[in-house]
């Protein structure tokens, strides 16, 4: 008998030092806003609002701390020395683009925090995780070690959680986490099919790939966390992204494709065999038949694909069917809007929708589902888990007074280098690891 499991979601609250600095060739809204003066504070609440909202709709609501950003160890590391100040004016004034790398903010986006198997499909029913390597762009390669810190604090007990360090941070093995990783199941505690999605194989220079932006995740990336986690071939799937998609700004596969429950819902340019894919998770997924929702390029083209972010939307269990949590730009583009109608007042899987308005992230190429990390959690693993970092109203009013109270409401590149940002940062964040009551995970705090 299958385990009662629920479909917990961790949000990554948006940090203070949320910028636009173009720093990622290949998604198209990080380089289209770059150099826009930033609203960290609007950011964050609007992050925090997307959270309460789920929560307050009985979805399990968890949060993700962001890091300590600029990061002066990765300066120190790269040669910069002298007092923080010295650092900090050394890198501002000669270099710029590498303050804007360590100054992201971009641990938001906890989709890319890691890859989660829940304990149904692995091999000593432990609930896998493997921090990203981000191994593609500098500027989320800093992110694994703390965001590995943070997951192990909240999910600390051995007898349920098991923590690998991320994957050799080299392109053979880039790696992006859960937003290149879609698991189908009937019920949440079944053993389900995990979709792996890369975008090139590394070591075969004649497969195909994509020419003019990068592919993130390869396939020896995705094999490794399979191995890892302790999946088989009957629960794992590896299917390629279409490199012409990667090539229009897909840079994430789940800026094209959602999986939830035995729902997949993609559009015809996601894959490079749709019809293996298919057939691959209809051959082990058991239990349920899978809901193929297909979008042709007639329906949505894949320039309004990516533009609205449609598909980088949260797809949730309903009491009637499922919802689709969408981002605000889906109603501003009429291709997607007319979809959305006609999806909800059909027949398939998909009975509602709803809009968040995640602007902020948006302006970054982050959409509502980039912003969450999916964790499926029996009963005893919810309750084994850190209990501070789930959403309550308590927790919102608390993580709102904090943001209002430490958040600037506009950033520009120039602030990045500003002694005073630094210090405000980690006054708010050693408030956060109190409030959250993770302890230490920042690297000022050890
Ligand atoms: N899953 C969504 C990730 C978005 C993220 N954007 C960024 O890092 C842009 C940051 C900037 O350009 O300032 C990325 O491309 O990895």
């Amino acid at each position: 008998m299958a385990r009662h499991a629920v479909e917990a979601n961790f949000d990554g609250l948006v940090g203070p030092t949320h910028n636009y600095a173009g720093l990622s060739w290949g998604n198209v809204a990080s380089k289209s806003n770059v150099h826009a003066v930033s609203n960290p504070k609007e950011a964050a609440l609007q992050g925090l609002a997307k959270m309460k909202r789920l929560a307050d709709r009985g979805y399990v609501q968890g949060v993700l701390p962001p890091h300590e950003r600029p990061h002066l160890p990765t300066l120190r590391a790269l040669g910069f020395e002298g007092t923080d100040e010295q650092v900090l004016r050394a890198a501002a004034e000669n270099h710029p683009s590498i303050l804007a790398a360590v100054s992201s903010a971009s641990t938001m986006w906890t989709a890319n925090a890691a890859t989660v198997s829940p304990s149904a499909d692995t091999a000593d029913h432990r609930v896998h995780f493997t921090p990203a390597n981000l191994s593609a762009k500098f500027h989320r390669s800093i992110e694994h070690r703390v965001t590995g810190r943070a997951l192990k604090a909240m999910f600390a007990d051995d007898a349920y959680f098991a923590h690998h360090p991320a994957l050799p941070s080299v392109s053979q093995f880039g790696d992006e986490g859960a937003a290149n990783h879609t698991r189908l199941c009937n019920g949440y505690g079944d053993p389900g099919v995990e979709l792996f999605v890369y975008g090139q194989v590394a070591f075969n220079e004649q497969a195909p790939a994509p020419k003019r932006y990068p592919a993130r995740q390869t396939l020896e990336a995705s094999q490794a966390i399979a191995r890892l986690h302790g999946l088989t071939d009957r629960n794992a799937v590896f299917a390629q992204q279409n490199p012409d998609a990667i090539d229009a700004g897909v840079f994430h596969n789940d800026v094209i494709a959602v999986g939830n429950g035995n729902t997949l819902f993609y559009h015809e340019m996601a894959f490079l065999d749709e019809g293996r894919v298919l057939a691959d998770i209809r051959s082990r997924l058991t239990g349920a038949e899978l809901e193929a929702v297909r979008v042709s390029r007639d329906q949505v083209p894949l320039e309004d694909a990516v533009a609205s972010y449609l598909f980088n939307s949260q797809l949730l269990n309903t009491p009637d069917g499922m919802m689709l949590a969408v981002p605000g730009e889906c109603r501003e583009i009429d291709s997607v809007s007319r979809y959305l109608d006609d999806l909800v007042s059909g027949p398939g899987p998909i009975t509602s929708v709803e809009v968040f308005d995640v602007k902020q992230s948006m302006r970054n190429g982050g959409g509502p589902a980039c912003l969450r990390l999916r964790v499926v959690l029996n009963d005893d693993e919810l309750n084994a888990m850190h209990p501070g970092v789930l959403m309550t109203d308590a927790l919102y009013q608390r993580l709102t007074t904090w943001v209002e109270a430490h958040y600037r409401d506009q950033l520009s590149q120039e602030d990045l280098g500003d002694p005073m940002l630094l210090e405000e940062v980690r006054k708010a964040l050693d408030e956060l690891s109190g409030i959250l009551g993770l302890g230490s995970i920042y690297d000022f705090q050890l």
